[in-house]
């Protein structure tokens, strides 16, 4: 959708800020430019609705060279989103949203009404409307530069460190917020920033750029954890990446295993039976009622007279990712994962040395896809190669 082939820039004092980059950016994605301070992410950026012109290279918007589209007509269809969201001071939020639905010429009702859809699409009362810029929180101002770059419903949106100038909470909160949007609307986003978990967190793909302007990976978020191509991207990356995969692994792919769980109904003898530490007790509808330590269960009757430890956090098996499920072995008293289904049922049980057998897994299973690729490659040599050697 977005194609750069062969991009440079170079400035006049001899900066070079984008080194021949060369990147297929998908329709209806969002991927984010990542990179240390200088790597010429903006640059980058800026180079897709004409504020920098290259020096080398194209750039192009489906097909067509965008030197061959007038600037303010390329701009039209591209939204364009910065840290601090950059309102006008001295114009209401709702004429701020409206910005350019009337500069297309649309008449001050229909803009007015639009930039109110916009102000409820991104999760902001109709009374904000009114207000202007300096009467409102740093987040919300970062959401009313979301609606107003939306004003004009543009494909593309160009977003560079929309996030950055909010403290941790709201960031987080805009985050989800901004997934949440984009599953509505499918734009091709292109996101900057220099926070890598934030790229992890919301790009389908990610462009790590090294100083100097040079791609250095591109790749999906799950693909750069497992897999990254250098020293500088796994530094870049972060130490913790193993635990970060698991965010990508579905916790309906965890093994899980059945016991030891038994109803608050099971006499205490057949807990002791399963020669486990723990046991864990559940009600008639499979619902979990807390942790019974075996050694300290009383010498008779049923399970409901024991005194159970509080459960912890349990994992859903259809919304959660592993590392929510590791989590939650990490937080229970017996170090097992208590897995849920949609109606809060215990499906079944895993530790976390059995957890992290997911990436083990997925491990293998992309090692296999590999071989096949690379054993199909050699019959295709081979083929080719066969009749010199004969
Ligand atoms: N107009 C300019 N003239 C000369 N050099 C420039 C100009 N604009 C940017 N640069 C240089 O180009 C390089 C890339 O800049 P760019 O703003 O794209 O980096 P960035 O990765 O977005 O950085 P940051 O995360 O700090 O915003 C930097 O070394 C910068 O100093």
């Amino acid at each position: 959708m977005i194609r750069f082939h062969a991009v440079s820039k170079n400035y006049p004092n001899g900066t070079t800020a984008v080194d021949d980059l060369s990147l297929e950016l998908a329709e209806g994605g969002i991927t984010v430019l990542v990179g240390p301070s200088g790597c010429g992410k903006t640059t980058t950026l800026r180079m897709i609705n004409r504020m920098v012109e290259p020096t080398a290279g194209t750039v192009s918007l489906r097909g067509r060279d965008i030197r061959e589209i007038r600037a303010p007509e390329l701009r039209r269809g591209i939204g364009y989103v910065i840290q601090h969201a950059g309102l006008f001071p001295h114009r209401t939020v709702l004429d701020n949203i409206a910005t350019v639905p009337l500069l297309l010429g649309w008449n001050r009702k229909k803009a007015r009404a639009r930039a109110a859809e916009l102000l409820e699409l991104v999760g902001l009362p109709h009374e904000m409307g009114r207000r202007y810029p300096n009467q409102l929180s740093g987040g919300q101002q970062q959401r009313v530069g979301v609606a107003r770059a939306l004003g004009a419903d543009p494909p593309v949106l160009l977003m560079d460190e929309p996030f950055s100038a909010v403290d941790p909470i709201v960031r987080t909160e805009l985050q989800a917020e901004f997934v949440r949007l984009q599953k509505e609307l499918h734009k091709t986003i292109v996101f900057v920033t220099h926070d890598i978990d934030e790229a992890i967190r919301l790009g389908d793909h990610i462009a790590v750029f090294r100083t100097g302007g040079r791609l250095a990976q591109f790749d999906t978020p799950e693909r750069l954890l497992a897999h990254p191509a250098d020293a500088f991207v796994a530094g870049f990356v972060g130490q913790d990446r193993g635990i970060r995969r698991l965010s990508f692994v579905k916790a309906a792919e965890v093994p899980l295993r059945d016991g030891p769980v038994l109803p608050a109904t099971a006499p205490v003898e057949r807990a002791r039976a399963a020669r486990e530490p723990w046991v864990l007790v559940i009600d008639d509808e499979r619902r979990p009622l807390g942790w019974a330590a075996v050694p300290e269960l009383p010498q008779n009757g049923t399970l409901a007279d024991a005194s159970l430890l509080p459960l912890g956090p349990t994992f859903s098996l259809v919304a959660d990712s592993a590392r929510a499920a590791l989590d939650s072995a990490l937080l229970s008293p017996s170090r097992l994962a208590v897995g849920v289904d949609t109606d809060g049922a215990v499906v079944g049980v895993a530790d976390a040395y059995e957890l992290s057998a997911t990436t083990v897994a997925a491990d293998a299973a992309e090692t296999e896809a590999n071989e096949d690729v690379e054993a199909a490659g050699d019959r295709a040599g081979a083929g080719s190669a066969g009749g010199g050697e004969g």
